[in-house]
C-alpha cells in the first residue's frame, strides 16, 4: 500500500475513466479520499454503492471544494461548462487535470477558467474499453498503458505529482505538446475508430439490403470492428468535432491510400498488394518484437501498482 499522493481527489463525471481511476487509487492507496460529482442521482448512488467514491455531490462546484486534485472526466464537449462552474471553488495550490481524448480543444476550453494559483496539467490515459458509465470501471485499466501529460508551462512539482499518481496506477507517463498529441491520436485512435464505425455501418446496410447474415456470421476481424464501433456515441461525437483538422488530415491520407489499393485490385496488380501487405505485416511484427503490443513496454516499472 503506497502513501497517498493527494489527500483529497474530486472526480467530475463518474464514468469508465473516473471510476477506473477511483478503483485504482483506492486499491493502491493513492488518495486519502475520493469525492465525486455526477449529474444523475442514479450514478451518484452507484458510485457510493460500488464504493469507489467516499462522498458524492449534486454539483461539481461542491465536489471540488477542498480537493487537492480535480479530475475532469466528462466528454470533451462538456469540459468548458464544467471548468466554468468549478473555477471559483478551486482550492489555491490544487491541481486540475482532465482525461479527455483531445488536448488542444480541452486546453482552450478549460485554461481560461483555472484561477491564478491553481495548476492545470492536462492528461490523457491511452486506455479504455467500449463500455461506459459507473459500472464499467476497474482498477487495472491503466496498467502497462501510456498516459500522456500536456503540461505546457505548468509548475514542475505539480506535474511530477500527477506523474506519480499515474505511475502509481501502473501507467507509463510521457509529456508532449497539445498539437502533437492531437495529430498522433488522430492516427492511432481517432481515425481507426471512424473507420470501424463506417465498416460496421456498411455491413449493417448490406445486411438490411440482402437480408443476408453479415453480422451473424462475422469473422474475427469484423468482430473487433464491432467492439470498437460500440464505443460511447457522445464521447466520439465530441472527439471528431474537436479534433477536426487532424482527423480530416489523416482521413484524407487514408482515402488516398485506399484508392491506390482499390486501383491495384481493379487492375489485378497482385505485386502491389503483396508488397503493401508485406510492409504492414513488418510493422505489426516490429511492434510485437518491441514488446508494444497494445500497450506500453514493460520496463518493470509497474511494480508499485501490482503490489
Ligand atoms: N472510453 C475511453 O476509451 C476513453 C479513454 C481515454 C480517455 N477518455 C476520455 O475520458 C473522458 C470520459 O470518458 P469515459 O469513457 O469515462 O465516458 P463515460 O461516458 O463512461 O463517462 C462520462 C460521464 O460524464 C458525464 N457527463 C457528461 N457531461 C457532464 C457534465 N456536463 N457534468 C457532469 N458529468 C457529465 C456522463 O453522464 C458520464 O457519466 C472523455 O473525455 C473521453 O474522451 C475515454
Ligand atoms: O480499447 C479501446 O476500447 C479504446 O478504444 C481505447 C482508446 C484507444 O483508441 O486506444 C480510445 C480512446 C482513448 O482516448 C484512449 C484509448
Amino acid at each position: 500500500m503506497s502513501r497517498p499522493i493527494y489527500d483529497r481527489v474530486a472526480l467530475i463525471g463518474l464514468g469508465l475513466i473516473a471510476s477506473s481511476m477511483a478503483h485504482a487509487m483506492k486499491k493502491w492507496g493513492l488518495a486519502g479520499s475520493v469525492a465525486g460529482h455526477a449529474r444523475t442521482a442514479e450514478t451518484r448512488a452507484a458510485a457510493l454503492e460500488i464504493g469507489f467514491c467516499d462522498e458524492v455531490f449534486e454539483t461539481a462546484a461542491e465536489a471540488v471544494k477542498g480537493a487537492d486534485l480535480v479530475v475532469l472526466a466528462v466528454p470533451v464537449g462538456a469540459m468548458r461548462a464544467v471548468a466554468e462552474e468549478i473555477g471559483p471553488h478551486l482550492k489555491p495550490g490544487a491541481t486540475v487535470t482532465d482525461v479527455g481524448s483531445v488536448k488542444q480543444a480541452v486546453v482552450a476550453a478549460v485554461a481560461p477558467h483555472v484561477p491564478e494559483g491553481v495548476h492545470f496539467v492536462p492528461g490523457h490515459p491511452l486506455a479504455g474499453t467500449e463500455h461506459s458509465g459507473p459500472h464499467s470501471g476497474f482498477a487495472t485499466l491503466f496498467q502497462n498503458r501510456w498516459c500522456l501529460l500536456v503540461p505546457a508551462n505548468a509548475d514542475p512539482e505539480a506535474v511530477a505529482r500527477l506523474r506519480a499518481l499515474w505511475e502509481g496506477m501502473g501507467s507509463y507517463v510521457d509529456e508532449m505538446d497539445a498539437a502533437h498529441h492531437d495529430l498522433v491520436l488522430a492516427v492511432t485512435s481517432h481515425t481507426p475508430h471512424l473507420i470501424a464505425y463506417t465498416m460496421v455501418g456498411v455491413a449493417d446496410h448490406l445486411s438490411r439490403v440482402t437480408e443476408s447474415e453479415v453480422i451473424k456470421y462475422s469473422a474475427a476481424g469484423f468482430r473487433d470492428f464491432t467492439r470498437i464501433a460500440a464505443s460511447d456515441p457522445t464521447m466520439w461525437r465530441d472527439v471528431f468535432l474537436t479534433n477536426k483538422e487532424a482527423t480530416l488530415d489523416i482521413l484524407g491520407r487514408f482515402t488516398e491510400e485506399l484508392f491506390v489499393l482499390q486501383r491495384a485490385i481493379r487492375m489485378g496488380d497482385g505485386q502491389h498488394l503483396h508488397d503493401y501487405f508485406t510492409r504492414t505485416r513488418a510493422i505489426r511484427r516490429g511492434i510485437i518484437e518491441a514488446g508494444q503490443d497494445t500497450a506500453a513496454p514493460d520496463f518493470g516499472r509497474t511494480k508499485s501498482a501490482g503490489d
